[in-house]
């Protein structure tokens, strides 16, 4: 079956570049991408292309080419899905925040919603795509729903997990490593599989498209984020050996690196992951692994979590002991608040479990992110529910130069890895400063010797300089 044409619901980090970039590379496939938030429908029709609602390095351009020609940004589902014949859900898969696996399960309330609007509208036979990262045997549910509640027409379902991060998408995109695609083992499974294969072949050398069948393909996704998240989590854990003996955990990243089996790649201790998903995708495998009563293999994976959190604690805690155990009513300029470099997304950021911590200990402090806006700061923060939003507000302050985030402050943390904060006038920033002026760089972008040599305190993490 040859497709030409394809609806997404969800325009979001992951529905916008991934249809942006198929739309681009298959110019005979109209691409409509729906969602139900209408603002962030109207900025990626945004008369300037700059105003998308998310930024990525080189994403602006694929929508100028695209947008109006075969790529279609919209809020109407209905129409989009009845026209399609492959549907991709890529809407978010929270965790739970309520009932039953509260804090751990995936939240497919909104996956259902999709479903049971797929089966309402079709009219005739349909390839319905998750895109979104979901439980393994999901696809079970889409399709119970899908055959008992539609006008009789046939679905195959999909599993086409995303690996793109953040930051890099449009080269992950581009190149991926791999593009995975699960279905049925039946031939009709087949032929859907094949239409989706065809549409990636028009970019992605065919070698690099695996098929498997659909609970391998959904569990890859979750296990490719476990293994992620764990080589931080352990390359963290090192960090702290490494302050209390003297070795540095860069070197001794690197060192491990080099051995082939090991690899070089995610090796960058740091204050903690962040972002929407290595800690829901996880918490969502522990919850897995127990609903099938396999508690070992449960704790093993949360012990990356746990690694985590203590890792942005211990982070924050050192920032008030090393600043003579107060931080009350001293200024602390956060530089970074994304949760890496190159993206305005925030989720689950670091930044914001830091200055959750620092407020509670009455700190004033002043962010500056060259992409996060004040309202998305305070966003984060209330989120969290702490403290009020009133006591948030007289806590923090955004503004737009990092200069003015410095000045008079006691202490900075390096909350993201911006290339920017390496090509500051750090001799200025210190002038400006509080004195003993200290720095915490929370990504190690920092060369500590130089930094030492303007005056500051120097620390970063797995180290003690
Ligand atoms: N953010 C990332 O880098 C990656 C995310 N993923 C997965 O992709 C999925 C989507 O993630 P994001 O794009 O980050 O989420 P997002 O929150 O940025 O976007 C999801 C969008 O879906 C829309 N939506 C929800 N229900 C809807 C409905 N019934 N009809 C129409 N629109 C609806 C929301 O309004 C939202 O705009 C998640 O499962 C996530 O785990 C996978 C790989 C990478
Ligand atoms: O499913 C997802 O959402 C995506 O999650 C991650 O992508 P992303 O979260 O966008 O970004 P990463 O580059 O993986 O970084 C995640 C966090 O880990 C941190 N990190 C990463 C690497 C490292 O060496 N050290 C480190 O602290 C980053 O700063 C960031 O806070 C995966 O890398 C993607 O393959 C996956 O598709």
């Amino acid at each position: 079956m040859k497709i030409n044409n394809i609806c997404c619901i969800g325009a979001g980090y992951v529905g916008g570049p991934t249809m942006s970039i198929i739309a681009q590379k298959c110019p005979d496939i109209k691409v409509t991408v729906v969602d139900l938030n209408e603002q962030r429908i109207a900025l990626w029709n945004d008369a300037d292309v700059n105003n998308i609602p998310i930024y990525e390095p080189g994403l602006s351009d694929i929508v100028a080419e695209a947008r109006g020609r075969n790529l279609f940004f919209s809020t109407n589902v209905e129409k989009a899905i009845d026209e399609a014949q492959m549907i991709f859900i890529s809407v978010n898969t929270p965790t739970k925040t309520y009932g039953l696996g509260k804090g751990m399960a995936a939240d497919l309330k909104y996956i259902e919603l999709c479903a049971r609007q797929i089966a309402s509208i079709a009219k005739d036979n349909k390839i319905v795509v998750e895109k979104s990262t979901l439980p393994v045997r999901t696809a079970e549910a889409i399709k119970n729903i899908l055959d008992n509640t539609g006008n009789g027409v046939q679905f195959q379902i999909l599993s086409n997990p995303e690996f793109l991060a953040e930051g890099t998408a449009v080269t992950d995109l581009l190149n991926p490593d791999r593009v995975l695609i699960g279905g049925d083992n039946t031939p009709e499974g087949a032929e859907a599989i094949n239409a989706l294969v065809e549409v990636y072949a028009n970019w992605v050398p065919e070698k690099q498209i695996l098929t498997t069948n659909l609970w391998s393909s959904e569990l890859s996704k979750l296990t490719a984020n476990a293994f992620l998240a764990q080589r931080v989590s352990s390359i963290n854990a090192m960090s702290e050996l490494c302050e209390k003996t003297g070795a540095d955990v860069s070197e001794v990243a690197r060192a491990i690196g080099m051995d082939s089996r090991i690899g070089s790649k995610f090796l960058k201790a740091s204050v903690g992951f962040g972002g929407s998903c290595f800690q829901k995708d996880i918490l969502n495998l522990v919850y897995i692994a127990k609903s099938y009563g396999l508690n070992e293999v449960a704790d093993y994976w949360e012990q990356v979590i746990i690694m985590n959190d203590h890792q942005k604690r211990r982070f924050a805690s050192s920032i008030v002991t090393t600043l003579y155990n107060t931080v009350s009513d001293k200024k602390i300029a956060f530089l970074g608040w994304a949760f890496k470099k190159d993206t305005n997304d925030t989720r689950e950021s670091a930044a914001i479990y830091v200055a959750d911590y620092l407020l509670n200990e009455q700190a004033k402090i002043s962010v500056f992110d060259p992409q996060v806006k004040e309202n998305k700061v305070l966003n984060d923060l209330n989120y969290l529910e702490s403290r009020s939003s009133d006591l948030n507000q007289k806590g923090i302050t955004v503004v737009e130069d990092p200069y003015e985030a410095c000045k008079g402050a006691h202490a900075i943390a390096i909350l993201t890895e911006w290339d920017e904060f390496k090509e500051y006038d750090w001799q200025k920033i210190y002038d400006n400063m509080q004195k003993p002026a200290f720095v915490f760089d929370g990504r190690n972008i920092l060369d500590a010797k130089k930094m030492a040599g303007y005056g500051f305190i120097f620390q970063s993490v797995g180290s003690s300089n």
